[in-house]
């Protein structure tokens, strides 16, 4: 979408033009969009731009909180709340669809990458995907769906047979002992039994990638020989990997790899041979992108001023996003 469409559209939705340019650098940052569920639960929605190509992604959320507790993310903070309905999880595409009309560039891609654990919410996540991907419904192509999952081996088989969507699957770390820590799910499912289970299933498909996501953290996942164990870990799984920028986050004790070391990381596994792909943080500062979703009442305030905004009434909405609601 170019800054004139850009314009045009915020005028449409009632904003006054001279708050265009202040929304367009908020919108460059991802969209948050909060929706208040029946029971009065909040879950969040992001719609990341993919600046003047008008090819936008949706983020959805799965559940309302995650129960896995990976000590990076926010939302694992939350604990479960519980698990969303399979047109809880549709509206969210649907919703970001009517918001982007052609003229200001469509929804592309649809990544299950917001609040939850996909996988624990398979049942409804395969019926959402599969009407998202129906003629019928929304029609997006299985290829430009991705489900994200920490690693829960059982439906991680059941998702490659059922769907024909696209699997991410986060791996952040290339040892059993760093990976039990950050993400103790690694305890009932280790690396090897993951990766074999991959390697074993993806031999069952025709020209499908996995893609792997590696949140760098540092001084705990970025060495140098952690790049060199992810070539040896990811041999035989036809992959991609996503190198991805920790977003900080009040209370976490981790940082995020330096610049240097991300580019470092990721030549050596170009090197190694492997597709890599450094994924540029979208929203950070806003709190709204990856594993920073969460309880809006525990988010922080930021310093912006909020005059001018469209707000959505609600009592926790302050903070300096555009705001939508149901
Ligand atoms: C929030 S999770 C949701 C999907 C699913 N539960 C999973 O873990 O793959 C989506 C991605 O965000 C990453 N993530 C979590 N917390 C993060 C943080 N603070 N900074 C950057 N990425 C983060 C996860 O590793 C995962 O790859
Ligand atoms: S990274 Fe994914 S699985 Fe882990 S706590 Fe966050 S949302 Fe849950």
């Amino acid at each position: 979408m170019s800054y004139g469409e850009f314009v045009n559209w915020v005028t449409s939705q009632g904003y006054r033009p001279a708050q265009a340019l202040m929304l367009w650098e908020q919108f460059k940052e991802g969209l948050q969009i909060l929706f208040t569920l029946d029971d009065g639960l909040v879950i969040e929605t992001v719609i990341i731009s993919n600046g003047d190509r008008g090819r936008n992604t949706v983020c959805v959320s799965s559940q309302v909180g995650c129960a896995m507790n990976c000590q990076f993310c926010f939302t694992g903070r939350m604990g479960l709340r519980r698990n969303l309905t399979t047109a809880e999880i549709v509206e969210q595409a649907v919703f970001a669809r009517r918001l982007f009309t052609s003229e200001v560039g469509s929804i592309r891609n649809v990544v299950f990458m917001g609040m939850g654990e996909p996988l624990q919410n398979i049942e409804n996540v395969i019926k959402a995907a599969d009407i998202m991907v129906d003629e019928q419904g929304l029609h997006f192509s299985p290829n430009k769906i991705t489900i994200s999952t920490n690693g829960l081996v059982p439906q991680i088989k059941q998702f490659l047979r059922e769907s024909k969507c696209a699997l991410a699957v986060s791996l952040n770390a290339t040892t059993d002992e760093v990976r039990n820590w950050i993400m103790p799910i690694n305890r009932k499912y280790n690396l090897k039994l993951l990766l074999d289970t991959l390697r074993e299933e993806l031999s069952l498909k025709h020209k499908y990638k996995v893609l792997f996501e590696y949140v760098l953290l540092a001084g705990v996942n970025d060495s140098i020989d952690d790049a060199r164990r992810i070539i040896d870990l990811v041999k035989g799984i036809p992959c991609k990997i996503n190198q991805i920028t920790f977003n900080p986050h009040s209370g976490s004790h981790f940082q995020p790899a330096t610049n240097e070391k991300m580019i470092e990381f990721r030549n050596t596994l170009a090197e190694g041979g492997c597709v890599v792909f450094m994924r540029p943080s979208r929203g950070d500062d806003q709190m709204a992108a990856c594993g920073q979703l969460g309880n809006p009442g525990e988010l922080h305030l930021c310093s912006k001023s909020h005059q001018g905004f469209k707000h959505c009434q609600s009592p926790w909405c302050n903070r300096c996003n555009l705001y939508v609601m149901l």
